[in-house]
C-alpha cells in the first residue's frame, strides 16, 4: 500500500524507470524509499540481501534509527542525498550533449557544458556484472579499489551513516591523469536503489580530523553519479551511466583538465572490466 502510494506519489510506473528518460523518475522513486525507511513505521522498502549492515537496521525501529542518528550524521546523509539528487538532474538532461569520443568497445563518452563553464562527461558502457555486483565493488568495498586501478593510491572511509552513506578519502596516484599529478578528494558517497537500479551519488565534503593535507591539492568531486541498470534481457549485465563532474584545482590550463578527464574515465572503465573478467570463478586458478 505504502509503496503503491509512494510510486503514486513519484507517477512512475516500472517501464518508465527502465528508460533513460525515466531516470528522473526512478531516482524519485528511490528518494520515496529512503524517505519510507527513515521515517515510516514499518519500512516498506527491504534492503537488498547483499548489504548485511542494513539487515542489523532492519531489526530496530525506524524512529529509534532517526533520532539516533547525531547532527553530522544528518548532515552528510542529507548532503549526499542531494548530491545524488543533483547528479541525476544533470545526467537526465537532454540537452547541450556532444559526443567526446567512442571507444572501439562501444562505450561512448558524452560532454555538456553546464551553467557557470563546468565540462562534464557522461560516460556509457555495458558490463558484464549485474548492479549488485557492481555495487558491491563500486560503494561497498571502495576501500579494495587501489588493487585493480592503478590510477588510484588509496581509499579510505572515514565515517559511515547507516548503510547508504559514507565519507571517503580519495587519493589519486602521482601517474593518474598524467598531467595533471596526484590529488586528493573528501567526499560524502550515497545509494539508493530504485526497482532493479542501483544509484550511487557522492560530492566534495568537508571532515573536521582531515583538512586539506600540505603538499597536496585537493579536488573537488561532484556533484557526481552512477547509475547502474539491467539490461532487459540480460539482468547480469549492466547499463552503466557515470557522471564525472570534477574541479581539479590548481592552475592548469582547461585544454589539458578537459582532455585528461574523459581519458580518465575510459581508463578507470578499463580496469573495472579487467577487475570483472579477473574475479569471475571460471578465469580463477
Ligand atoms: C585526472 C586526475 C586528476 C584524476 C584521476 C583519478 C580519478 C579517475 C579517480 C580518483 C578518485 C576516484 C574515485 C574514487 C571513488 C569513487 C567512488 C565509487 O563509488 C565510484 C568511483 C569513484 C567515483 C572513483 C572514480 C575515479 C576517481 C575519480
Amino acid at each position: 500500500m505504502q509503496r503503491a502510494v509512494l510510486k503514486l506519489c513519484c507517477g512512475i510506473s516500472y517501464p518508465h524507470v527502465r528508460s533513460m528518460a525515466g531516470l528522473q523518475r526512478a531516482a524519485l522513486a528511490a528518494f520515496g524509499q529512503e524517505i519510507s525507511v527513515h521515517l515510516q513505521r514499518r519500512p516498506a522498502w527491504s534492503p537488498p540481501r547483499w548489504t548485511r549492515h542494513q539487515q542489523d537496521e532492519k531489526t530496530q525501529p525506524a524512529e529509534q534509527r532517526t533520532t539516533a542518528l547525531a547532527d553530522e550524521d544528518v548532515f552528510y546523509l542529507r548532503r549526499g542525498q542531494e548530491a545524488l539528487h543533483e547528479a541525476l538532474e544533470i545526467v537526465e538532461s537532454k540537452d547541450g550533449w556532444k559526443p567526446e569520443m567512442a571507444e572501439k568497445n562501444g562505450d561512448v563518452i558524452y560532454s555538456k557544458v553546464l551553467l557557470g563553464n563546468r565540462k562534464v562527461f557522461r560516460l556509457e558502457a555495458e558490463l558484464d556484472a549485474s548492479p549488485e555486483e557492481l555495487h558491491d565493488i563500486l560503494f561497498v568495498r571502495v576501500e579494495e579499489m587501489h588493487e585493480w586501478n592503478p590510477n588510484i593510491r588509496r581509499i579510505r572511509v572515514l565515517k559511515h551513516v547507516g548503510g547508504n552513506t559514507m565519507v571517503t578519502h580519495e587519493v589519486s596516484a602521482e601517474t593518474a591523469g598524467n598531467l595533471i599529478g596526484q590529488r586528493d578528494f573528501l567526499s560524502v558517497r550515497h545509494w539508493s536503489k530504485s526497482e532493479s537500479c542501483v544509484y550511487l551519488g557522492g560530492a566534495a565534503t568537508q571532515f573536521e580530523s582531515l583538512p586539506p593535507q600540505p603538499g597536496f591539492v585537493r579536488a573537488e568531486d561532484g556533484p557526481t553519479c552512477i547509475v547502474l541498470q539491467p539490461l532487459q534481457d540480460h539482468p547480469d549485465r549492466t547499463h552503466f551511466i557515470w557522471l564525472l563532474n570534477m574541479d581539479v584545482k590548481g592552475w592548469l590550463p582547461q585544454s589539458l583538465v578537459n582532455k585528461a578527464l574523459p581519458r580518465a574515465q575510459a581508463d578507470f572503465t578499463k580496469h573495472l572490466r579487467l577487475h570483472l573478467t579477473a574475479q569471475k570463478p571460471e578465469n580463477r586458478r
